[in-house]
């Protein structure tokens, strides 16, 4: 049941980048409810164009053009057009893809300028104005490429990370007013991958599927969410959020060593007993001080020892980093101090030297990547370890946080990263050995007050080092991520004792000298650790929601599934982008309930209005693989093909014409006797077929079927009626098959009925063969026992094996099935141009088993045409045909 109606009138809503994609998608939604729409684009021409699109549709909309990091006067315009603005959504971006290895500074800051500070200068130009009014809506768009890491994307996934924590921070600031914000990882088309995915991923993944959850979150009623994040594609909505495994308190006396973090490595990873971190909730710490006391000494694990290897730290000249120099030394190592400050970076220089270890200082910037790795070839000829730790802190509320302070931390944090990482990424590459650490926050997990800028920075990270351990894995680079937790010079001064001992900067040191050992094999992982205790954080996403994907739900009925969208009860745990993609992909082709009363035609008697209305109860059909086989070998697979005959081969399975076979107990089971007048079964040919393959065949199992009566025709002397039936995975309920079977029934027309039937786009299709010679002829020779074999995979007609029956069809011999003839037609077009997804044929005259089917074909983009004809007698058998290839049919050169 749909929620009350969402109220979107005459909300002004913002979205950047509109022009086109996921934000033309959301301005349409916008438009059409009711909303005054403002559409950024940077170009005059795509705003413009949207704007009219949705003034002609009756809507309200104005266009702003500029670049999102010139956010002021892009708001400026809103204003000036409606006043205010009541939502923004964080739209816009673009792309600069290529691998880490490549990759130029300009590509970097092309992305984080436009994502990240993108959304900053638009977010702050609005800020005032939602503060004002008490109502803000903010909507950020993240990215899988950004929460699980993706090949060539260090930068956008950097960025799109960053966009998480942004949400998260300016939701605590915006609460006293009204001002939520949110991130979203949408799974969309866009004019990017039109030209990488075929045509119906494409129609699945449409952008529409992504504004109704956009719609709950900022409708002036939907339910009130903030600093949440949301994964959706397809129809497919799901919520993320951190997970953490129950860890392990080390005790931090001498025995808190890395090989002692070795030891239980295992337990820190260990999801078993995994718990949800409330932000800032003091029994967190209290938890690790209570604990610390009773702790036994570490056991130790494996030696681990520097000797030999240098390790480059970032921001080493005082607090964390400086005791991560400090017990580096301790294990032998060769420390770059790397510091702004050149008195400290000297005297963490000098405490190293006398710990054990060598030190050489880099005084400079983090974002003198080059620099700092130049230090170290220089003094110790090699660099085998990289901690990123340097970083700053311009706290401010937002509304007060200026463009400097937004930058300087970005630049620090972020850009130090990157520079760093990119200085050693080639030695690393080079000599197949390399450890990055590079440092979060719990800040970037949770959200800060007066950290929007920090917290941002410090998730962008997370996402850099997903991207950077999947590039690097190949070549021994591991890439991990730590939030670390200690006291301060600041804390100093606020903490109790008892805390600040408990949370010594030197208690984060053996974790991270554990991490970027040898002994670590981890890549693409990130810790929270603190005062001796570590603990894996990963991601969790709700079971979801799954709507039908050929048509966008109502923001109404997905608010009125909120519970489902947002329950962690049976959640899962997407460790990549390929492995989120599998649920979202589970729900293309899926297809919304027919509604019943719209396939009424005015002209259908009161007997076919009935059937229409109350269509029969589906059966379920078992098969098995011995089914599977006698259906391949009965449209004519031969038993050298084993492929289709022989159950242990390796590709075993079903011709995808398999697919009409599960049905047939449903369609051929309705009474058209109570549907058309005169009817004589004998009198009945099948007329056409169209078969939909949505999912992979199963070669066996039990498969449920929905049958529903479309249309009976009167054709004058004839009848055609046309079922049909849609087949699921009765155990997942997933559509596998979708048939469109009509009967064409002579002598049972006349009834006054519908005379043309509706268009059902590729199941009516006229698939005109074209005036060329064909592209490819196969011939093929049907045996004289065609029709017996065929018949024991389900239709039991005796016309096809009934001499006598036949005569009463008017017909010399037994006939064969329509869809034998149209399975060896499909075995012809996959064995010239590969698998296909969809399959359409008339049935425009009969075959005798014995006769030889010649198939011609005429390859059309991703369709092949084609037509079948009997070549003794030279009569068309097949006409109006067409088959879709997956993939274009590109799928043939791998076959
Ligand atoms: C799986 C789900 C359940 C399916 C149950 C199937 C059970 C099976 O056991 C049965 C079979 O397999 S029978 C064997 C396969 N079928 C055949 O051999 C039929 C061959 N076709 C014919 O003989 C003629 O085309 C014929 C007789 C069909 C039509 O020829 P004509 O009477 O000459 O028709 P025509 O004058 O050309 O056209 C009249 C109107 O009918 C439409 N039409 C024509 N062929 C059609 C066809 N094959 N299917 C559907 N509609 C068809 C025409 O468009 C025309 O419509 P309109 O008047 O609106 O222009």
């Amino acid at each position: 049941m749909a929620s009350p109606a969402l109220d979107f009138k005459d909300l002004v809503v913002l979205i950047t980048g509109a022009g086109g994609g996921i934000g033309k998608a959301y301005a349409h939604f916008y438009g059409a409810r009711g909303a005054k729409v403002v559409i950024n684009d940077v170009s005059l021409e795509a705003a413009q164009s949207a704007v009219d699109e949705i003034v002609k549709a009756g809507g309200q909309a104005v266009p702003a053009v500029g670049s999102v990091t010139e956010g002021q006067a892009v708001v400026d315009q809103a204003v000036k057009a409606y006043g205010t603005v009541h939502v923004l959504i964080n739209n816009a971006g673009i792309l600069r893809d290529t691998s880490f290895k490549k990759m130029t500074d300009a590509q970097f800051d092309a992305i984080v300028a436009v994502h990240l500070k993108g959304a900053y200068s638009m977010t702050k130009a609005v800020w005032p104005l939602m503060r004002q009014q008490k109502f803000g809506r903010v909507i950020n768009t993240a990215s899988p490429a950004g929460v699980y890491g993706n090949l060539g994307q260090a930068n956008y996934s950097a960025a799109k990370m960053g966009l998480t924590a942004f949400s998260k921070s300016l939701s605590m600031e915006g609460a006293k007013y009204n001002i939520t914000s949110n991130a979203i990882v949408p799974v969309a088309a866009s004019a990017m991958t039109a030209t990488v995915m075929p045509e119906d991923v494409l129609r699945s993944l449409s952008p529409d599927h992504i504004a109704p959850l956009v719609g709950v979150l900022t409708a002036k009623n939907g339910p009130k969410v903030a600093g949440r994040i949301f994964e959706l594609g397809a129809g497919f909505y799901s919520e993320l959020r951190w997970e953490r495994a129950e860890g392990v308190i080390y005790k931090t006396d001498s025995s808190f060593t890395a090989s002692a973090v070795a030891a239980r490595w295992g337990q820190v990873m260990d999801f078993t007993r995994n718990t949800h971190p409330v932000p800032g909730n003091p029994e967190e710490m209290s938890r690790v001080i209570e604990a610390q006391p009773s702790l036994p000494p570490n056991a130790q694990g494996p030696k681990i020892d520097y000797k030999g290897k240098t390790v480059i730290i970032t921001g080493a000249g005082a607090g964390l980093g400086r005791t991560y120099a400090l017990y580096y030394a301790t294990l032998g190592a060769n420390v770059v101090v790397n510091d702004v400050s050149k008195a400290n970076a000297d005297a963490v220089v000098a405490e190293v030297n006398a710990a054990g270890g060598k030190g050489v200082a880099a005084v400079c910037s983090a974002e003198e990547g080059d620099a700092i790795v130049k230090a170290g070839l220089d003094a110790f000829g090699s660099v085998h370890a990289l901690v990123c730790n340097a970083g700053i802190l311009r706290d401010k509320a937002f509304v007060n946080m200026t463009e400097a302070m937004w930058d300087d931390v970005i630049k620090v944090h972020l850009r130090g990263t990157y520079r760093c990482c990119k200085a050693v990424w080639p030695i690393f590459q080079a000599q197949k050995f390399g450890r990055i650490l590079v440092t979060a926050s719990p800040n970037a997990v949770y959200g800060a007050h007066g950290q929007a800028n920090y917290g941002t920075a410090k998730a962008a990270i997370i996402g850099f080092c997903k991207t950077l351990a999947i590039e690097g894995s190949r070549a021994n680079v591991l890439v991990n991520c730590i939030a670390p937790r200690a006291g301060t010079a600041m804390t100093a001064t606020v903490w109790p004792k008892e805390m600040l001992e408990t949370f010594k900067p030197e208690f984060v040191a053996p974790v991270v000298a554990f991490l970027t050992s040898p002994e670590c094999t981890e890549t693409g992982t990130f810790y929270e650790t603190f005062g001796g205790f570590a603990a894996q954080m990963r991601w969790e996403r709700t079971q979801g929601v799954a709507f039908p994907n050929d048509k966008p739900v109502s923001p109404e009925e997905l608010a009125a599934n909120w519970d489902k969208v947002t329950s962690f009860k049976q959640s899962t745990h997407p460790a990549s982008a390929g492995e989120s993609f599998i649920q979202i992909s589970e729900n293309f082709g899926t297809t919304s309930k027919p509604n019943r009363e719209s396939e009424i035609n005015e002209k259908d008697t009161e007997e076919i209005k009935h059937a229409k209305r109350n269509p029969p109860q589906g059966q379920d059909f078992t098969y098995t693989q011995r089914d599977v086989m006698l259906y391949n070998l009965g449209i004519g697979a031969h038993a050298t093909e084993l492929n289709n005959t022989y159950e242990n081969a390796e590709s075993f399975g079903a011709l995808p014409t398999f697919g009409v076979v599960p049905q047939f107990i449903s369609s051929s089971t309705i009474d058209l006797g109570k549907i058309v007048p005169n009817f004589n079964p004998a009198k009945l040919l099948h007329g056409e077929q169209y078969l939909k393959i949505h999912g992979p065949i199963p070669t066996e199992g039990t498969l449920t079927n929905e049958p529903r009566i479309f249309e009976a025709l009167d054709k004058g002397k004839a009848a055609s009626v046309t079922t049909i039936v849609e087949t699921r995975d009765k155990a997942t309920g997933k559509l596998i098959f979708e048939n469109h079977s009509t009967v064409f029934i002579r002598g049972s027309g006349g009834f006054g009925g519908q005379q043309k039937g509706d268009d059902r786009g590729a199941a009516t299709a006229a698939n005109a063969a074209p005036k060329r010679a064909p592209d490819a002829v196969v011939e093929e020779k049907t045996s004289e026992d065609q029709a017996a074999i065929y018949r024991l995979s389900g239709d039991y007609n005796p016309l096809h094996i009934d001499p006598q029956f036949a005569a009463i069809g008017g017909f010399k011999k037994p006939i064969l099935h329509g869809l034998c003839s149209m399975g060896f037609a499909g075995r012809h077009i996959i064995n010239t141009y590969g698998p296909f997804s969809d399959i359409k044929v008339r049935f425009v005259g009969t075959v005798v088993p014995g006769e030889t089917l010649v198939t011609e074909m005429w390859k059309e983009g991703d369709k092949v045409l084609f037509q079948v004809k009997v070549k003794e007698r030279d009569a068309p058998a097949l006409a109006n045909a067409a088959v879709t290839l997956v993939n274009g049919g590109q799928l043939k050169s791998k076959l």
